[in-house]
C-alpha cells in the first residue's frame, strides 16, 4: 500500500478534508495541508486516536476498536383489567435492548473466519450464500485478529464517529455459526445464553439452527398461506366499509366535529390494510358485532356481559337506565335480560331451564307412549291436633298392612299401600300439614285425596280450617273422617254444620264432599273410608303406565351409617327394577337394593308402590322428583343441572315473602293478603298474637295466621312458611339448626319478637304502607250563578258571585241544579271583570266559564272542590 496525500486520504474515506485535518491535528501528526503525504506509520497513528477518542482504550497503538453497545430503554404502560368491574391495573413495562456493533474491513473476513473456526473446531466450511441469516445478531469474532489499517478501516472508523446509527448491531453472545455479509463486511452470528464473547459454533448446531429456520420459514408460510383468504376478505370489508365511510363524509360535506371524527375513524381501516404482512395484526371490527345471546331464565348480571363480550359495569349502566338495580353477583330475571340484551344490539335466545333440561332428558328418555293403566290413589291425612290422625294410620296399617305380611311390620317407611276388595290405597305416613307442606313447598302435587280427621266430640278447629284450606289450595279432593264416634259427646251434625260454613259441604247436604262416622279406636266405618276413598279414586279416574321407564317423587330421604344414602321413593309411572341409574332430584346413583315398606328385599315396584333405595350419592330432598336415566353421564349432567339451577332458585326464593316487600307486593297486585306464621313460647301469647294480628285486616289486606303453634320454630313450620307464601313470626321462641338451614337456604323472612306489642307494630307498619292513599274531597267554594253571557271565545260564561270560600281556576268543580250535580269538570275561564283571575274570595264577583259544558242557568251553583291523598294507618 503507497503512500497517500492528506487530500487523497479524505476522497478514499469519503469525509471533509477539513475534518481529515482537523483529526490529524488532534492526533499530533505532522500533516497540516492537503498536499502532505501521510505514511502507513501516521495512518496506524491517526487510527490509534480515533479508536480512543471514540471510547474504546486499547492497550498499545496496535489496538482497534472492536465494538460499539448501544443501549436502549423503552418505557411504556399498559391497563389491564382483570375482573370485570373492578378498577384497570396500570402494568410498567420496561423493555431493554442492548446491542453491540463490530466492524470489521473486507481483508479481514478470511482471518476472521479463520478464528472462528480455531475457536469453534472443527469448523465447517459453509458457503456465504448458504449461510441463515440470524434474526438478531452479528457476532465479534475478531478480537485476536491483528488489525490491518487500510483506508477501508479507516473509512469505517470514520463512519463510527459520524453517524454511529448506520452500523450493523454485533450482539455479543454467540451460539451459531458465523454468516458473511459480503455487503457489509460484517460477521454475523446468532445469539443465545448468557455466554459472553465465546463463539461456541460446533457443525451440528448449525445444521440443527439451519433445519430449525426452515422449519419455522415453513410453518410461517403454511399459516400465511392458510389466512391469506380470510384477511383478504378481512381487507376487501374494510375497504368496503372505508369507502362507505368516506363517501358518508363527502355527502354530508366534510368539516365540523363529526366529520373529523369519521375522517379520522374513515383511517383506520387503511392502516389495517395491508394484506401481505398480515401474520399477527388487531382487525378493528368494520360493523357492529352482533352476538346470539343465550338467556335461560335467572342470569347472574357478570355472565350476562361476558356473553355480550362487554363489561358488567355497562350491564349494570344499562340495568339502571331501565330502572333496575343489580349488582354484579346478582341475578336478573330472563326478561329483563332480554330487554337490555336487544337495546345492546344483540339477538335474544330464550332458553327455559324446563326446555334444557327436557332437551337433557330427552337422551335420556324415550316419548312416553305408554298405555296408562288405573292405579291406587296416594292419600295424606291432615287435621287439627289429637283428632286421631295416627290412631287412623295405625289402624289402617295394623289391621291392613300387617294382615297380609308374615311376621308384621318390621319397620316402617313414610309411606304405605294397604290392599283392599276394591284395589290398592296408598298413604303418605307422616301425618299432619307438615309432609303435605313440605311437598308442596318443593313444589310436588303428589296427593290424590286428602282425609280431614275431626274429632266428632271437638269439631272444627282451627287446624281443621288450615287443613281444609291447604287441600282447597293444591285443588285436592277432601274426604271427611269424623273421628272418635265412639265417644258419647260426639256430634256429627255440628261437624257438618261447622264445615259447611267454611264451604265443605257433605254430599247429604247437597254437596260434593264424602263425609263419613269413624271411630280409630274401635275401627268402626274405617272400611266405608277405605271404600269412599276407592270411589273417589274412580272419579279422578287415577292412571299411571305400568310398565316401562320409572318415574316418581322422594317422600324421605335419609343418611344410614352403614347404608349410605337411604331414600324412600314413589314411584308414580312405570316399574323401577334393581340396578338401573337413577336421578334424584340432584342426586344420582344405580340403584344397589330396594326394600318394600315392611323392609323385604324387592327386586322391582310399580305404580304407586313406596320402595326404599339404596346407591344414591346423596340425600335428595322430600318432594324432588326421580327417575329412571339411561347411563351415569346423563344423570350426572342432569344432576349438575339441577345443582346450578338451585343456586338460582334461592336467588329468586329470596325475593319473596319478605315483610319490607309487602307493600311493593301489593302495589303491583301481586298480594292480597300478608300470610302468617307464628309460633310463641306459651298458648296464651299465641292467642294475643293471633288475634291482635288478625284484627289489623281491613277490606284492603288481610292478615292470615295460616299457623300458629307453641314451641320452637322447626322445619315443619319453614315449609309451611314456604309453601303458604308466609312471614315467620318467633315470639320468644327460636328456630332450630335445621329449620335455621332451610330459612337461610330459601330466603324464609322470619321476625323474633319478645314484645307482642313490637310485633303488632311492625306488622302494622307493613301493612299501613299497602293500604291504597285515601283520596279525600274537600269543598273549598261555592259560587251562585246570578247571569249567563254568551262569549264567542268561552261559549256561555256565568256571572257568579262567591258564596263561600274561593274559587280557584285549576280545581275541578261541579255544576248543582236544586242542590243535585249535574256536571263534573273543570274551570275554562275565571274572570274578575275583564281580567283573568287565579282566585276570586267570597263576597265577589266574577265570571265563570266551564270546560265543555255551555247549559248553565241562573239559580245554579258552581261547586269547587279538592282531592288530598291521604295516607291512611291502621
Ligand atoms: N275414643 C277415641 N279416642 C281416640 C280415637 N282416635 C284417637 N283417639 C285418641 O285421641 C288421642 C289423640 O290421638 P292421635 O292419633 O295421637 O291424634 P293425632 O291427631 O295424631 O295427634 P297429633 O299427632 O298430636 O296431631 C289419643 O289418645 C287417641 O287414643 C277414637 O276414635 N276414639
Amino acid at each position: 500500500m503507497s503512500d497517500k496525500t492528506v487530500r487523497q486520504l479524505a476522497e478514499v474515506v469519503r469525509i471533509p478534508l477539513e475534518r481529515l485535518l482537523e483529526q490529524l491535528k488532534e492526533a499530533g501528526l505532522s500533516a497540516s495541508s492537503p498536499d502532505d503525504v501521510i505514511s502507513e506509520d501516521e495512518k496506524m497513528r491517526l487510527l490509534s486516536h480515533l479508536r480512543k477518542r471514540h471510547g474504546k482504550v486499547e492497550d498499545g497503538v496496535e489496538s482497534a476498536p472492536k465494538r460499539v453497545t448501544l443501549e436502549r430503554r423503552q418505557v411504556s404502560e399498559i391497563k389491564q383489567t382483570n375482573a370485570p368491574g373492578s378498577a384497570p391495573k396500570t402494568i410498567t413495562v420496561e423493555v431493554r435492548k442492548k446491542k453491540t456493533y463490530i466492524k470489521r474491513e473486507a481483508d479481514d473476513v478470511k482471518e476472521v473466519v479463520s478464528v472462528v473456526e480455531s475457536v469453534t473446531s472443527p469448523a465447517p466450511e459453509v458457503p456465504h450464500n448458504e449461510l441463515p441469516i440470524a434474526d438478531e445478531v452479528l457476532v465479534p469474532v475478531v478480537s485476536e485478529v491483528k488489525p490491518v489499517v487500510t483506508e477501508a478501516v479507516v473509512a469505517e472508523i470514520a463512519v463510527i464517529e459520524t453517524e454511529t446509527d448506520v452500523i450493523e448491531p454485533v450482539l455479543t453472545d454467540i451460539e451459531l455459526k458465523p454468516e458473511l455479509d459480503i455487503e457489509d463486511k460484517f460477521i454475523v452470528l446468532p445469539i443465545k445464553g448468557e455466554t459472553k464473547s465465546k463463539v461456541v459454533a460446533k457443525p451440528k448446531e448449525l445444521d440443527e439452527a439451519k433445519k430449525k429456520l426452515d422449519e419455522k420459514e415453513r410453518r410461517l408460510q403454511e399459516s400465511i398461506n392458510k389466512n391469506a383468504d380470510r384477511v383478504r376478505q378481512q381487507a376487501e370489508e374494510k375497504q368496503a366499509a372505508a369507502h362507505k365511510k368516506k363517501q358518508d363524509e363527502s355527502n354530508r360535506g366534510g368539516g365540523g366535529r363529526d366529520a373529523k371524527k369519521v375522517k379520522k375513524k374513515g383511517k383506520q381501516p387503511q392502516r389495517a390494510a395491508p394484506v401481505s404482512d398480515s401474520k399477527h395484526q388487531f382487525e378493528m371490527p368494520s360493523a357492529p358485532i352482533v352476538y346470539e345471546v343465550t338467556i335461560p331464565e335467572m342470569i347472574i348480571v357478570s355472565d350476562l356481559a361476558q356473553k355480550m363480550n362487554i363489561k358488567a359495569a355497562l350491564v349494570i349502566k344499562h340495568l339502571m337506565k331501565l330502572g333496575f338495580m343489580a349488582t354484579i353477583n346478582q341475578s336478573i330475571d330472563q326478561d329483563t335480560a332480554a330487554i337490555l340484551v336487544e337495546e345492546m344490539g344483540h339477538k335474544v335466545i330464550m332458553q327455559s331451564d324446563d326446555d334444557l333440561e327436557k332437551e337433557m332428558l330427552a337422551e335420556a328418555q324415550i316419548e312416553d307412549v305408554r298405555i296408562a293403566l288405573p292405579r291406587a290413589p296416594i292419600v295424606t291425612i291432615m287435621g287439627h291436633v289429637d283428632h286421631g290422625k295416627t290412631s287412623l294410620l295405625d289402624y289402617i296399617r295394623k289391621t291392613r298392612v300387617a294382615a297380609g305380611e308374615a311376621g308384621g311390620i318390621t319397620q316402617h317407611i313414610g309411606a304405605y299401600q294397604v290392599k283392599t276388595d276394591h284395589g290398592a290405597v296408598t298413604f303418605l305416613d307422616t301425618p299432619g300439614h307438615a309432609a303435605f307442606t313440605a311437598m308442596r313447598a318443593r313444589g310436588a302435587d303428589v296427593t290424590d285425596v286428602v282425609i280431614v280427621v275431626v274429632a266428632a266430640d271437638d269439631g272444627v278447629m282451627p287446624q281443621t280450617k288450615e287443613a281444609v284450606e291447604h287441600a282447597k289450595a293444591a285443588n285436592v279432593p277432601i274426604i271427611i273422617a269424623m273421628n272418635k264416634m265412639d265417644k258419647p259427646d260426639a256430634n256429627p251434625d255440628k261437624v257438618m254444620q261447622e264445615l259447611s260454613v267454611i264451604g265443605v259441604l257433605a254430599e247429604e247436604w247437597g254437596g260434593d264432599v264424602q263425609f263419613l262416622k269413624i271411630s280409630a279406636k274401635t275401627g268402626v266405618g274405617i272400611d266405608e273410608l277405605i271404600e269412599a276413598l276407592i270411589v273417589q279414586t274412580e272419579i279422578l279416574e287415577l292412571t299411571a303406565p305400568a310398565e316401562g321407564v320409572a318415574s316418581g317423587i322422594v317422600i324421605e330421604s335419609r343418611l344410614d351409617k352403614g347404608r349410605g344414602a337411604v331414600a324412600t321413593v314413589l314411584i308414580q309411572k312405570g316399574t323401577l327394577e334393581n340396578g338401573q341409574m337413577v336421578l334424584c332430584g340432584h342426586e344420582y346413583g344405580r340403584v344397589r337394593a330396594m326394600f318394600n315398606e315392611n323392609g323385604k328385599p324387592i327386586k322391582e315396584a310399580g305404580p304407586c308402590v313406596p320402595v326404599e333405595i339404596l346407591g344414591l350419592s346423596g340425600t335428595p330432598n322430600a318432594g324432588d322428583e326421580f327417575l329412571v336415566v339411561q347411563n351415569e353421564r346423563i344423570a350426572k349432567d342432569l344432576a349438575k343441572h339441577r345443582e346450578d339451577r338451585k343456586k338460582f332458585t334461592r336467588h329468586a326464593a329470596q325475593q319473596a315473602s319478605k315483610l319490607d316487600e309487602v307493600f311493593s307486593r301489593m302495589t303491583t297486585g301481586e298480594l292480597a293478603s300478608v300470610n302468617l306464621v307464628i309460633k310463641t313460647d306459651v298458648q296464651g301469647s299465641l292467642e294475643a298474637l293471633r288475634g291482635s294480628l288478625v284484627s289489623l285486616s281491613n277490606e284492603e289486606v288481610e292478615v292470615k295466621v295460616v299457623f300458629g303453634g307453641v314451641g320452637g320454630i322447626n322445619e315443619g313450620d319453614v315449609n309451611l312458611a314456604l309453601a303458604s307464601n308466609s312471614i315467620l313470626i318467633g315470639f320468644n321462641v327460636r328456630a332450630d339448626a335445621t329449620a335455621r338451614r332451610l330459612i337461610e337456604e330459601k330466603g324464609v323472612d322470619l321476625h323474633y319478637y319478645s314484645v307482642i306489642y313490637d310485633a303488632i307494630d311492625e306488622v302494622k307498619k307493613a301493612i299501613s304502607g299497602m293500604l291504597a292513599p285515601e283520596i279525600r274531597e274537600q269543598i273549598v267554594g261555592l259560587a251562585a250563578v246570578r247571569d249567563v253571557f254568551k262569549s264567542p271565545k268561552f261559549g256561555a260564561v256565568a256571572g257568579c258571585m262567591v258564596i263561600d270560600g274561593f274559587v280557584k281556576r285549576n280545581l275541578p268543580i261541579r255544576v248543582l241544579r236544586e242542590n243535585v250535580v249535574i256536571y263534573e269538570g273543570q274551570l275554562e275561564s275565571l274572570r274578575r271583570f275583564k281580567d283573568d283571575a287565579a282566585e276570586v274570595k267570597m263576597g265577589m264577583e266574577c265570571g265563570i266559564g266551564v270546560k265543555n259544558y255551555n247549559d248553565v242557568r241562573v239559580g245554579d251553583q258552581i261547586e269547587v272542590f279538592e282531592r288530598t291523598e291521604i295516607k291512611r294507618v291502621l
